[in-house]
Parts: structure tokens; C-alpha cells; sequence
């Protein structure tokens, strides 16, 4: 493994106390300060002047073009801000408001993740809006889109449907006109909120119009801790660039890579025959080409952001089910996601497209399952397909699952990048014992 291996949740209680209680995880849910769930939405749509009905978008996207001139011509002619000036804290109270539940409900009675990740979605765009605020207007004059999920980390199996679970986070590194957003989740256990999952998205600050760059306000870093996180930041902008130049779309494979496709593909020639073309699959292997689930989703406009394009976090959850029952279907248990990395947003998708997902399993080890979503949408009158996304998600399944082979060049490239992706993941999947336990009747985390 390139990294030492998979993604322990780096989360601690109050972990990280710029600014005081920044990322702080147990704290009393009902103080002044923390939105409802459902204030997110209805801020974001104040803040950019959504329409709330798809009539009027063309006159709300039309008034928005006058908040054009409220655009910074550089970064320096913008003050700078504090982590703790764009610090929110969210409360998802499925515990106290019962009628919640049934949206994020799964057969099992755990938390639907897709439904976790619209509204991180939403979460990391409003930090993201905060950070940039202007203090005079009610509007902004910034188009802010997601670009990147870098990488969420879970630290639970499941969630209980039963317990209100609060988010947090605040922007933690900016560039010229992209944003950091570390977002944390916890749970109500007992009288504490414990760490459940710890997220890092992209976000990029667009003109009114969302035609071209915006620049975002400098971010000043006050403490020691948000020092660390800033750099942390620089880090991973860094080992983003590096890992995208060596993409296996642009170079080949290295030698040890090159070993192992190689080693499974004699692995599938047939001892009875001396020939490169008759393929025989080892015991418990699957195919790759056999892991597949497909879907296709019509963009209609209630999915639709301020910008008539279709929300990030819809596509999301909407490339999480399909992946989710690409791995049931695969290690024949319902798994567990455990991580989901590097998703990113290529292209915009319009109100009114055919969004066509793609999933298949393209990694496996012991327990886990690597699952790459590709999404792609068609233009009807040019008859050409456009990928706008590539999702990874990794679960766990609670028996070993089968090897997958491939059998193709493009199949094997496939492979490496799942190989590539799972090892990216912080800490030896193994080593999470705890991973499987229901939480303890005693009230710690
Ligand atoms: C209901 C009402 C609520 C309304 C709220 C609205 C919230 C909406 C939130 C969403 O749902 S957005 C929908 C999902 N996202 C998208 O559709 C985005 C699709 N992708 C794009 O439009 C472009 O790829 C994108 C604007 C993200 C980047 O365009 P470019 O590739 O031309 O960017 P450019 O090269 O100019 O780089 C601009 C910045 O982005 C950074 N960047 C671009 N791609 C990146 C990437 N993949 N990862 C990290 N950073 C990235 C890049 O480093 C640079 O940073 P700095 O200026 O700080 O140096």
C-alpha cells in the first residue's frame, strides 16, 4: 500500500478549538446559533435569491446579473476573514422531531448516507457563503459550486434513526478562488454528541452569472491549530495535483502495478491450453465486467440549484444508492460505506438531462469493496455523452467478499485506480475492530 492504509476518523471530542468550539463536537444542542436542517436550503436560496417555483427562474437569475458589480476585481480588495467567521453548526433533530425520520430512513433502521451527503452538500456550500458575506447586502453576488469531495471518513457502521445528529464546520484553507470546507457530523449518545464522520469538499466561488472565476476573501489563520489546518490545506491541494498527474489516464502504471496485472492475468490462463485467450476465472472471482449495475435519472427541475444546474448532492446520494447496491448484489451482504473519496464535479449538469450512472466494482480486499461510479450525460441533439462525474465509495461487507478480476487493458486500469484509491485511505481497514460494534449502553463515545 502507497499510504498506510485506511481512513481512521480523525475525529476527537473538541478535537480542534480555533476560535473556540471550531469543530468542537459535544455541546449543548439547544444553545442559540445552531439552524435547523431545513434553514440551510431556505438561507442558501436567501442568500443567492433562488426562485422558489421554476417559472420564475429566468427573472431570478436575470436580477442576479446586477450583483455583478459587487464582484472583487482582486482578491487583495477583499477583507479577510476568521475560520470562525464562516463556523455553523447544523441540528438534524431526528431524535426530537420524529416526522423527520421517514426521509432518511433505510429497511434496516440505520441513516440513509445519500440523505447525509445531500445535506453536507448544502452544508459546505452555506460555510462556504459565510466566509464570503458581505455584511451590507442580504445577497451574494458569488455563484459558489462544489468541486471536490476530497474525502469523507466514517467512523460508525450505521447511524440510528432515533438520535438527532448535529453538523459543523467551517472553511479551514482558501486559494484564489476555491474553498476548503471541513465539515464534521456527530450523534446524540446518551447526553453527549459523539464523532461520527469527518468530511473535506472543494468549493469554487463563480461570478452572479456562474460564466467564470470569482475570486473569494483571504483567510486568516489565528491559532497554532488553524495554522495546522491551513497548511493542512496547502497539503492537500498539493497531493491533489500529484496524484491527478500521475493518473493512469495520462501515464502508465508503475512496476509494481504492471506486476500485479500481469500476475492476475496468468492467474486466468487456462493450465489445459497454451494460449493468452482462454480465460479461466480462479476460484472465488468474479469478473469485472460481471459487477456491473447501471441507472439513468431524468434531471427535473426540482432537483435544480439557483444556477438551473442539478444539485451536487442530489447526484450524489444519487451515484451513493446505485453504488451501495452494486456492492450489496456483489458480496451478496448489505455493506457499510466506509469512505468516499475524491468525487469530482467536471461539468455541470442541466435541468432536463438523461443522467446516465455507471457502477462497478473495481477493487476488493478481505472485507471491502471499491465501488467507482462514472456518470455521464447525453446531449440528445448531438448524440454525444459528456462524463460530468466520477464517484469512489469503499464499503465494508461483513463477510469476505470475491476477488474481482479483469479481463480487459481498460479493465486493469480500472483495477490500479481502485487499488490506487483504496490505499489512499488512512489507516489498515483490519485494524478497525470496533467498526462492526453497535454503540455501548454507556454514555461515552
Ligand atoms: C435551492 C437553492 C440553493 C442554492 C444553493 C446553490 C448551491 C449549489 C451547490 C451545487 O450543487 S453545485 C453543483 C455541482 N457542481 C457542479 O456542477 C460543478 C461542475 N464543475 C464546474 O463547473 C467546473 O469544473 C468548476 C467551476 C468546478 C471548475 O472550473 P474550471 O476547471 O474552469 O476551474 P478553473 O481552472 O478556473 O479553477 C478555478 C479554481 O477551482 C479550483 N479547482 C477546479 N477544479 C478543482 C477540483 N476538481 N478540485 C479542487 N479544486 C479545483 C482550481 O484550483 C482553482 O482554484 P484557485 O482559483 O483557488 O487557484
Amino acid at each position: 500500500m502507497r499510504r498506510a492504509a485506511l481512513r481512521l476518523c480523525a475525529l476527537g471530542k473538541g478535537q480542534l478549538t480555533p476560535g473556540r468550539g471550531l469543530t468542537q463536537g459535544p455541546q449543548n444542542p439547544k444553545k442559540q446559533g445552531i439552524f435547523h436542517i431545513h434553514e440551510v436550503r431556505d438561507k442558501l436560496r436567501e442568500i443567492v435569491g433562488a426562485s422558489t417555483n421554476w417559472r420564475d427562474h429566468v427573472k431570478a437569475m436575470e436580477e442576479r446579473k446586477l450583483l455583478h458589480s459587487f464582484l472583487a476585481k482582486s482578491q487583495d480588495a477583499l477583507p479577510p476573514r476568521r475560520m470562525k467567521d464562516s463556523y455553523i453548526e447544523v441540528l438534524l433533530p431526528l431524535g426530537s422531531e420524529p416526522e423527520l425520520r421517514e426521509k432518511y430512513l433505510t429497511v434496516q433502521n440505520t441513516v440513509r448516507f445519500g440523505r447525509i451527503l445531500e445535506d453536507l452538500d448544502s452544508l459546505g456550500v452555506l460555510i462556504c457563503y459565510m466566509h464570503n458575506k458581505i455584511h451590507s447586502a442580504k445577497m451574494s453576488p458569488l455563484s459558489i459550486v462544489t468541486a471536490l469531495v476530497d474525502k469523507i471518513d466514517m467512523c460508525k457502521k450505521s447511524l440510528s434513526p432515533e438520535q438527532d445528529i448535529k453538523f459543523s464546520g467551517h472553511v479551514s484553507w482558501v486559494g484564489k478562488t476555491s474553498m476548503e470546507a471541513k465539515m464534521q457530523m456527530f450523534q446524540l449518545h446518551g447526553d453527549e454528541f459523539c464523532p461520527v464522520l469527518d468530511a473535506t469538499f472543494v468549493m469554487v466561488a463563480r461570478d452572479s452569472e456562474n460564466k467564470g472565476p470569482a475570486f473569494v476573501n483571504p483567510l486568516i489563520p489565528e491559532s497554532p491549530e488553524e495554522e495546522e489546518l491551513f497548511r493542512q490545506g496547502e497539503l492537500n491541494k498539493g497531493r491533489r495535483i500529484a496524484f491527478s498527474s500521475t493518473s493512469l489516464l495520462k501515464m502508465a502504471p508503475s512496476a509494481e502495478e504492471r506486476t500485479t496485472i500481469h500476475e492476475m492475468f496468468l492467474s486466468t490462463l487456462d493450465p489445459k491450453t497454451i494460449s493468452f485467450r482462454s480465460r479461466v476465472l480462479p476460484p472465488n472471482a468474479v469478473w469485472m465486467e460481471n459487477s456491473k449495475l447501471k441507472s439513468l435519472e431524468i434531471c427535473h427541475p426540482q432537483e435544480r440549484n439557483i444556477f438551473n444546474r442539478i444539485f451536487g448532492g442530489f447526484l450524489m446520494r444519487k451515484a451513493y444508492e446505485l453504488a451501495w447496491a452494486t456492492a450489496c448484489s456483489f458480496g451478496g451482504s448489505r455493506p457499510f460505506v466506509v469512505a468516499v473519496d475524491d468525487i469530482m464535479f467536471q461539468k455541470p449538469v442541466e435541468v432536463g438531462s438523461l443522467l446516465f450512472l455507471s457502477s462497478q466494482v473495481c477493487f476488493t480486499q478481505n472485507n471491502y469493496i471499491q465501488v467507482r461510479v462514472h456518470s455521464e450525460v447525453a446531449s440528445l441533439q448531438e448524440k454525444t455523452h459528456t462524463t460530468t462525474n466520477v464517484f469512489h465509495f469503499t464499503f465494508m461487507s461483513e463477510k469476505e467478499v470475491p476477488l474481482v478480476f479483469p479481463k480487459t487493458y481498460g479493465e486493469s486500469m480500472l483495477y490500479l485506480d481502485g487499488q490506487r484509491h483504496f490505499s489512499s485511505m488512512s489507516g489498515p481497514a483490519t485494524l478497525r475492530k470496533d467498526y462492526f460494534l453497535e454503540p455501548k449502553e454507556s454514555h461515552t463515545c
